[in-house]
Order: C-alpha cells, then sequence, then structure tokens
C-alpha cells in the first residue's frame, strides 16, 4: 500500500476507473483536450484506415498514470465504429486466455485495448506475437514427443498497449506496433478547460479563476484534476456558498496539505531527503525509494515524473540530483555554483 497522499495516488482503483474516470471520459477526439500533435496524427491514421477499410495499425500509448491512454483507446474505437474489449497486463495470465479472447469476443477490426501491457507473462507475449502480424495464434498440445502445434486464424484486430514507460517493453514487443505516442503533462489552461467541462458535467458551479488555482495544483493530470474538484465542491459546500473560488480552492488545497506547486508531504520528503541525507545528490532511486519507505515502482512511475517535469529533480547518468528550485521551494539555501 502506497503511502501517497489519497487525492494525488495514481494508481485508480477499479471502482473509480469505471466510475469517475469513466464518467468524465471524452468519447471523440474532438472532445479530448490538449495533446495537439497526437491528435492531429491519430486523425491522420484514422481517416486512412478508414478510407481503406482496414482495421488500424496496433497503436501504443505511453505515459505517466492519468494522462488519457484509457480514454484515448476508447475513442479510437468509437471514431473507427468498432467494439473495444479492455483487459490488462496482469489479468491475461496464460496463452489459453489470450486465444480465448481472440477467438470468441473479438470481431474484424474490433480493438484489443492491453493496460499495464509491460506486465504481460513472457509466454503470452510470445504468443502475441503472430497474432499481431500475421493474424496467426498457436496452441501447443500436449508434451514431449507427442506435442502438436494447433494453428488458428483470428480476427484481423488492433492491439492497442498502454504502459507507464515504453522501455519497459520487450523490443519485439515494442517493434510490432506500427504507431507509438507519448502522451505529455497538461498544461495549466488546457487542465482548466479540462475542469470546465467535469464541472458542466458534474453540475458543480465554479468560476475559472477556482478552476485555475486547481489545474495548477493538478501535477498537469487529468486524473488528479477531476479529483481535486470534487474535492473542492465538498468545501465550497461547507465553507462558502456552493461556488468554486480562488479562494476555495485555496482552502481546500491548504486542507488536503496540496501546496502551491501541486506538492504534497510525501513530494517535499523526498526531496528533503535528496538534500538532507544525500547532500543534493546524486543519488541512486533504489535508495532515494528506501529513504522514504516507498516502492522504486511508485517512485520512478509515479512520483517522480512530475517532481523532474517541473524542475525540481534532474535525472543525471550518476543518479537523481536536487535542483536549485528544490532548495527554494523547501526555503534552504542552495550550494554555490550549481549546475541545474
Ligand atoms: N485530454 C483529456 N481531456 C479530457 N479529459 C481527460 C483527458 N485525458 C484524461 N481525461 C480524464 O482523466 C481521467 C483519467 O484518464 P484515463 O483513465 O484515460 O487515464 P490513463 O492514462 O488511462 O490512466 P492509467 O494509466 O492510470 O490507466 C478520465 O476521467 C478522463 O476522462
Amino acid at each position: 500500500m502506497s503511502s501517497y497522499n489519497e487525492v494525488l495516488d495514481l494508481n485508480p482503483s477499479s471502482e473509480e476507473k469505471n466510475g469517475l474516470d469513466a464518467a468524465l471520459r471524452p468519447s471523440s477526439l474532438r472532445e479530448f483536450v490538449g495533446q495537439a500533435s497526437l491528435k492531429e496524427n491519430l486523425h491522420v491514421f484514422l481517416t486512412a484506415a478508414k478510407k481503406r477499410g482496414e482495421a488500424l495499425d496496433h497503436t501504443l500509448f505511453y505515459s505517466p498514470p492519468g494522462l488519457g491512454k484509457t480514454t484515448l483507446a476508447n475513442i479510437l474505437a468509437k471514431e473507427m465504429g468498432v467494439n473495444i474489449k479492455t483487459t490488462s497486463g496482469p489479468v491475461l495470465s496464460r496463452p489459453g486466455d489470450l486465444a480465448a479472447m481472440l477467438t470468441t469476443e473479438i470481431s474484424e477490426g474490433d480493438i484489443l485495448f492491453v493496460d499495464e501491457i509491460h506486465r504481460l507473462n513472457p509466454a503470452v507475449e510470445e504468443a502475441l506475437y503472430p497474432a499481431m502480424e500475421d493474424f496467426n495464434f498457436f496452441i501447443n498440445t500436449g508434451k514431449g514427443a507427442g506435442s502438436t502445434t494447433l494453428k488458428l486464424s483470428v480476427p484481423k484486430f488492433t492491439l492497442v498497449g498502454a504502459t507507464t514507460r515504453s522501455g519497459l517493453l520487450t523490443g519485439p514487443l515494442r517493434d510490432r506496433f506500427g504507431i507509438v505516442f507519448n502522451l505529455n503533462f497538461y498544461e495549466i489552461t488546457e487542465i482548466a478547460d479540462i475542469l470546465e467541462r467535469s464541472a458542466k458535467l458534474l453540475n458543480i458551479e465554479a468560476d475559472r479563476r477556482g478552476l485555475e488555482a486547481l489545474a495548477a495544483r493538478s501535477r498537469g493530470t487529468p486524473r488528479i484534476a477531476n479529483r481535486l474538484l470534487r474535492r473542492a465542491r465538498d468545501f465550497a459546500q461547507v465553507k462558502g456558498d456552493g461556488v468554486i473560488t480562488c479562494d476555495i480552492a485555496d482552502i481546500a488545497m491548504q486542507s488536503l496539505d496540496i501546496d502551491a506547486e501541486g506538492l504534497d508531504t510525501m513530494d517535499k520528503r523526498i526531496l528533503e531527503a535528496l538534500i538532507e541525507k544525500f547532500g543534493g545528490g546524486p543519488v541512486g532511486v533504489e535508495n532515494l525509494a528506501i529513504a522514504v519507505s516507498e516502492s522504486i515502482d511508485t517512485l520512478t512511475d509515479v512520483i517522480e515524473p512530475y517532481l523532474i517535469k517541473a524542475g525540481f529533480i534532474a535525472r543525471t547518468p550518476r543518479g537523481r540530483v536536487a535542483t536549485k528550485k528544490a532548495y527554494d521551494h523547501l526555503g534552504r539555501k542552495s550550494p554555490e555554483g550549481m549546475l541545474f
């Protein structure tokens, strides 16, 4: 269990993914805010595939959690006018699970969305290669000398994979995706636009400055923004007149221990450890994780990407270092002649 602030914890429960996330998910590329060049390219690839009457090429989305990979997979299905079947790397534990899905639940042109695709079992991953390439699936039956291999044809489907880092995928799997997109953290104005849409859908009253104040603390991440919106609504109803204003946003964020840069106590503990225990670094991620009692995966995939993007931590070949911005943010004097 992560000790990370609940509101900022990016690993959503399945209730959240199927509940709030799903309710607020845009259903067309037009409604999807931000990621301009990705949208433009995706629009071209979708239109071309539709014109040719073919399935879309296998597509990989990678980004830190909560930036819209699942949303885009669903949009692809809607825009192509096909069905989507959703699963995840850890759930597809045996090649037989994949065979069953591809032969009974998927039709020509459909999308198979595999979240956390980097967590596929190697045997399933190997079975996936010929399915992606030639739409064949090989099943081994029996053992030893009596074993045979059955070849099944599967419908021409599109595999859409999602992962937090493309480097987590094996080379052979990555090479089989014709389309690969990285989603970036969103700008504050884009997050404020997303919040405006969410506020309308959830019937929440808010003014633009209030939404911008929330957006500034959302770590460039729509999932966090939508959560902060709901928490701020509680404060607006109890401490104000129901409208989320800048003041209400400030009160809500202070109560949740989220500072003006969107950092919480865990972020600050990481920066403090980096500066105090490791003299500002460089330090390996393993030692940093131990120092703050957090898992290496959560630190590298969930917490650190934003701290790097926001300029608090720099990654060097010798490890992580605290930047001048980190020293300033914590009110510490930075060493003379800092490089970052
Ligand atoms: N560009 C966007 N415009 C509007 N809403 C967005 C956008 N991107 C994400 N969201 C909203 O943010 C929430 C989280 O998005 P989503 O579940 O697609 O993220 P994800 O990258 O798949 O996360 P994870 O990696 O944890 O599975 C959803 O409610 C979604 O509607």
